[in-house]
């Protein structure tokens, strides 16, 4: 039987996980929702099972893991906000499969990522990192050695999308030197240079900046022969995901004297709150600079992202609307003032819509306006009809063969 949800404001939950700004529970309150669970942390397990067996929209952060097992414990689930711009720890294949959107905030953290990054530039070749660990031990280390200015340096960025063309523009205003090494041809901003391969990069930087999404391929993507492609005395950072650099091999080469420093955001295991307590082998490098994954934790992107993602999770539970879901076919939609909308997501395969139309025409049920986006696996109509109408008009959608999910807006 595929969910049906028809539910007043009041009557839908929403749980928010991993801290979320509390500006965007301001904004489901302000518009009527009154169920909102909000918790400082990722859970996993049975914890996270729980927290979302009966939840209608779920937000989380990069650390929250929904899996197509996880997601098959939420049957009510509309919706999933991921107030971050990843979404590699969601599965999204199993959630669209499932009939559920699910939106991020795409750039609302970029600055503070690229601020952060090029501080942490700066930081490296000066060598702060280990003359500050230095005198937190009371070791007095004036000296010039191994301390260098960024002007004319080159910066490498492995993955030259929204946050490493950011980086290279504020790099540029430094006075450095931009290459960059992306899968996809793109744009250089100012006189950044797309260079030929990922070794080309890694030979040519000083220092090399991480700025690819978790994929399949950029998994363990800078291993022991990467990092030896790299300068002797160069400097990594890792601001990307956790699983981008193999970290054993990073400590080798620091290890070894072959990278001068390094600073490192992400982690392959990171702790699932503030009360659990952070191992790496990292640790024991002074001249590592190592941060809790808060490239983009700012009070401006936060604030942003907050009103970003619970704005997206607004517009489609009161509109329907799936403009900017990364999983799904994207529907805009106008305001339906004094009509019932229906929505319909669906198995993309031959015949559902026939059938749609089918029993609506002979329930006698007039179709004031028909929206429809399909992608290769699911498809998601829209159709308004006058108020009195809905009703019949759900039961004979839910009952068309294909159907994911139905479900009323008024
Ligand atoms: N540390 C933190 O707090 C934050 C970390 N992030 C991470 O940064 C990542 C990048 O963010 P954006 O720049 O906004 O993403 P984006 O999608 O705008 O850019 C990613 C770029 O990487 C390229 N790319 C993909 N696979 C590649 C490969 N195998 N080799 C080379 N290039 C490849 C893409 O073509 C694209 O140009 C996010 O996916 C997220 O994981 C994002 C925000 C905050
Ligand atoms: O936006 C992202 O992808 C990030 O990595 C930031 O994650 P966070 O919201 O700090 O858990």
């Amino acid at each position: 039987m595929p969910a049906r949800l028809s539910m007043p404001k009041d009557k839908l939950k929403f749980v928010l996980l991993e801290g979320i700004h509390p500006g965007a529970v301001e904004l489901l309150r302000r518009d009527g929702y009154t169920q909102i669970e909000t918790l400082p942390k990722a859970l996993t397990g049975d914890e996270l099972i729980d927290a979302i067996a009966d939840a209608h929209f779920l937000g989380i952060r990069s650390r929250t893991l929904l899996t197509d097992a996880v997601l098959a414990r939420a049957p009510k689930l509309a919706a999933i906000g991921a107030f971050c711009i990843g979404t590699n720890q969601i599965d999204l294949r199993a959630a669209m499969r499932r009939g559920i959107p699910v939106f991020n905030a795409p750039f609302s953290n970029t600055r503070s990522v690229a601020e952060l990054v090029l501080a942490e530039i700066v930081m490296l070749m000066r060598g702060i990192p280990h003359k500050n660990a230095a005198l937190h031990r009371h070791e007095w280390l004036k000296s010039a050695e191994g301390s260098f200015e960024v002007r004319g340096k080159t910066l490498g960025i492995i993955g030259y999308g929204h946050i490493g063309t950011q980086v290279g523009v504020l790099a540029e205003h430094v006075g450095m030197r931009v290459v960059f090494h992306d899968i996809v041809s793109k744009l250089s901003l100012g006189n950044a240079r797309q260079l030929a391969s990922l070794e080309e990069v890694l030979a040519a930087s000083d220092v090399v900046t991480l700025h690819v999404p978790e994929t399949a391929q950029t998994q363990w993507m800078i291993g022991a022969a990467q990092i030896a492609q790299m300068k002797r005395g160069a400097h990594l950072i890792n601001a990307s995901r956790g699983t981008v650099v193999d970290i054993e091999a990073l400590s080798a080469a620091l290890e070894a004297g072959h990278l001068l420093g390094a600073a490192i955001d992400v982690f392959p295991e990171e702790p699932k709150g503030n009360d659990t307590s952070f191992r790496s082998p990292l640790t024991r490098f002074d001249n590592v600079l190592l941060t809790p994954h808060i490239g983009g934790s700012t009070a401006e992107a936060q604030a942003n992202i907050g009103v970003e993602v619970a704005a997206k999770l607004l517009r489609y539970s009161n509109n329907g609307s799936t403009v900017s879901a990364v999983n799904f076919p994207e529907v805009a939609l106008p305001e339906h003032t004094g009509r019932c909308r229906l929505l319909h997501i669906h198995r993309n395969v031959p015949g559902v819509m026939a059938a749609v139309n089918e029993r609506f025409s002979q329930a006698g049920i007039n179709i004031a306006a028909q929206y429809l986006r399909t992608n290769e696996e699911v498809g998601y109509v829209v159709i308004d009809v006058e108020a009195d109408a809905s009703q019949v008009a759900l039961e004979q959608l839910c009952s068309v063969e294909g159907t994911i999910r139905c479900r009323t807006l008024y």
